[in-house]
């Protein structure tokens, strides 16, 4: 199975340091929505894992984060495509628990949903707890410097973690 996992702020749609608390402040990056359906076209199967404690910080609630990711459906559907299971972490930094990254256990959920193993299934974030959670599972690291990237790059990066311009470029990677 082709499977894909991608974090979503800064990666499939804009970051903001003040997070994405309406479905007016979801800004989709025009080439990650054409290449999410490029490469589901192409017979990849698209994840996202995102962690969102603005839900538990009270800035936006489930309906606007479920909103968004309608949106986000609607966006790569009009191009042909679909994405598959979005899992998301509710929860903020301190309620301990075992999805929000640099945990890995929304990534696998996504792999019990597919009944695939994680192992060098690439994992796409712009943090470095995106890298982390994918090293936690055998993942591939893959960072995009779109988002907070161009920061996290300025950082160490684990050992072997893919760089890219952006997820376009991840694609055409994978697509070539
Ligand atoms: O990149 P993904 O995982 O899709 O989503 C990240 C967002 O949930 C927010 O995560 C927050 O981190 P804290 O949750 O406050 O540590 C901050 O980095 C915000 O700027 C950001 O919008
Ligand atoms: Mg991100
Ligand atoms: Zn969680």
């Amino acid at each position: 199975m082709k499977l894909l996992i991608l974090d979503r702020d800064g990666v499939i749609n804009e970051d903001s340091d003040d997070y994405i608390k309406s479905l007016e402040e979801w800004i989709p990056i025009p080439s990650a929505i054409a290449a999410i359906a490029r490469l589901s076209k192409a017979g990849w199967t698209v994840a996202v894992a995102t962690n969102q404690s603005g839900i538990a910080r009270g800035y936006y609630n489930l309906a606007t984060l479920d909103s968004m990711h309608a949106r986000l459906r609607e966006l790569v559907a009009e191009q042909g495509g679909e994405i598959g299971i979005i899992q998301f972490c509710p929860h903020g930094p301190d309620e301990g628990c075992d999805c929000r990254k640099p945990r890995p256990g929304m990534l696998k959920r996504i792999a019990a949903h597919y009944g695939v193993d994680l192992a060098g299934i690439w994992f796409v974030g712009d943090s470095s707890g995106d890298l982390e959670a994918a090293l936690a599972v055998d993942c591939q690291p893959v960072l995009v410097k779109t988002g907070k990237g161009e920061r996290t790059l300025a950082k160490t990066l684990p050992a072997g973690t893919l760089v890219f311009d952006d997820l376009a470029a991840v694609a055409a990677h994978l697509l070539q």
